[in-house]
């Protein structure tokens, strides 16, 4: 018996729950961001997504634009702060005000850590910590200056947990969830909230691409409580929540969406 799949996101929140919202979604063309990116649009925020390639990023932004809400589709490398900069520019121009900034490009391979060259560890860790920085203090301005806004970074599990062949990937992530509680302390009195989802193994052809399926079974067979790997799906409620008024006193927290990751696999 697994744990049962979580339900479509407008069976759980009011349709309306983000209308009037602008939410900005890094890597919204694949993956766990593309469902982020559907179900902000679901429930009534108009969405820009980023990302280095625009073949991920349009016809997700035509699925957008097929809710009724106004899309943005913008090549970003969000190691890249010039980048960045122009990205806020241009989803600013297109879409207008942002008020939700998701931290979701990601990037990860595993490699053991005496053989990650000084290339590969930048890649990953500039992608994670410092693309996770340069979104949230060129946008985090941006909702300074209009009085507020949520941000949401996509975590992992493995920042508070380290694994075998994750040293990049791990610190990345650890940096991320530190980050956001430091914005948290700081832009409370702006109005702006920051908060971490930490995805355990979900199912994207991105994380399959990392660790394949025999791996997969490994981790369902020795370390999930849940007995299967999450979906895209299983990580929308919580970070709809986060972005919502509903969790207005909410700031600075950890959400694991883990299926049980983190607990201990044996009694002893
Ligand atoms: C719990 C799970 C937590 C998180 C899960 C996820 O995030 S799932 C989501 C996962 N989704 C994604 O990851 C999607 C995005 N991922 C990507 O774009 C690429 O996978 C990227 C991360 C390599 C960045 O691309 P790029 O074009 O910027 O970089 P590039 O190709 O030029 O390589 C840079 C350096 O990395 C080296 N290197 C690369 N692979 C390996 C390897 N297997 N082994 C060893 N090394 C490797 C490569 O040799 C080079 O170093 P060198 O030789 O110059 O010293
Ligand atoms: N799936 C999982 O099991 C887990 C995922 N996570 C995290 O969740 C998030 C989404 O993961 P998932 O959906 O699986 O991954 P994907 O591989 O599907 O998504 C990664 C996205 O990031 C974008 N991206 C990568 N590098 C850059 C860059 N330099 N600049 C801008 N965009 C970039 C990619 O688009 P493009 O190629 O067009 O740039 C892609 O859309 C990531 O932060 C990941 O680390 C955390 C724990 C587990």
């Amino acid at each position: 018996m697994s744990l049962p799949e979580t339900p479509p996101s407008m069976e759980l929140f009011a349709p309306d729950l983000l209308a009037g919202e602008t939410a900005l979604v890094t890597g919204g063309g694949t993956g766990i961001g593309k469902e982020l990116a559907l179900a902000y649009a679901d429930h009534g925020a108009n969405v820009a997504i980023a990302s280095r390639s625009m073949d991920h990023l349009e016809p997700v932004a035509e699925a957008i634009e097929d809710r009724g809400v106004e899309a943005c589709a913008t090549t970003v490398d969000v190691r890249d702060r010039d980048d960045v900069e122009a990205m806020l520019e241009t989803v600013l121009a297109e879409v207008g005000d942002v008020s939700i900034l998701v931290n979701n490009a990601g990037a990860n391979f595993l490699c053991p850590a005496e053989e990650l060259s000084a290339n590969g560890w930048r890649s990953v860790v500039g992608t994670i910590l410092d693309g996770t920085a340069n979104c949230t203090f060129t946008v985090g301005e941006h909702l300074i200056d209009r009085g507020g806004g949520a941000i949401v970074s996509m975590g992992a599990t493995n920042s508070v947990r380290g694994a075998p062949y994750h040293a990049h990937s791990g610190a990345g992530k650890a940096g991320v969830h530190n980050l956001m509680q430091t914005v948290a302390a700081e832009w409370a009195r702006h109005g702006v909230r920051a908060n971490t989802v930490a995805p355990g193994v979900i199912r994207t052809e991105g994380v399959m691409d990392v660790m394949g399926e025999t791996v997969a079974e490994q981790v369902i067979d020795e370390d999930l409580a849940a007995d299967r790997l999450g979906t895209p799906a299983d990580c929308v409620p919580v970070t709809l929540f986060l972005s919502s008024p509903a969790a207005a006193y909410v700031t600075g927290a950890y959400y694991a969406v883990d299926g049980g990751q983190l607990l201990a696999p044996t009694p002893m």
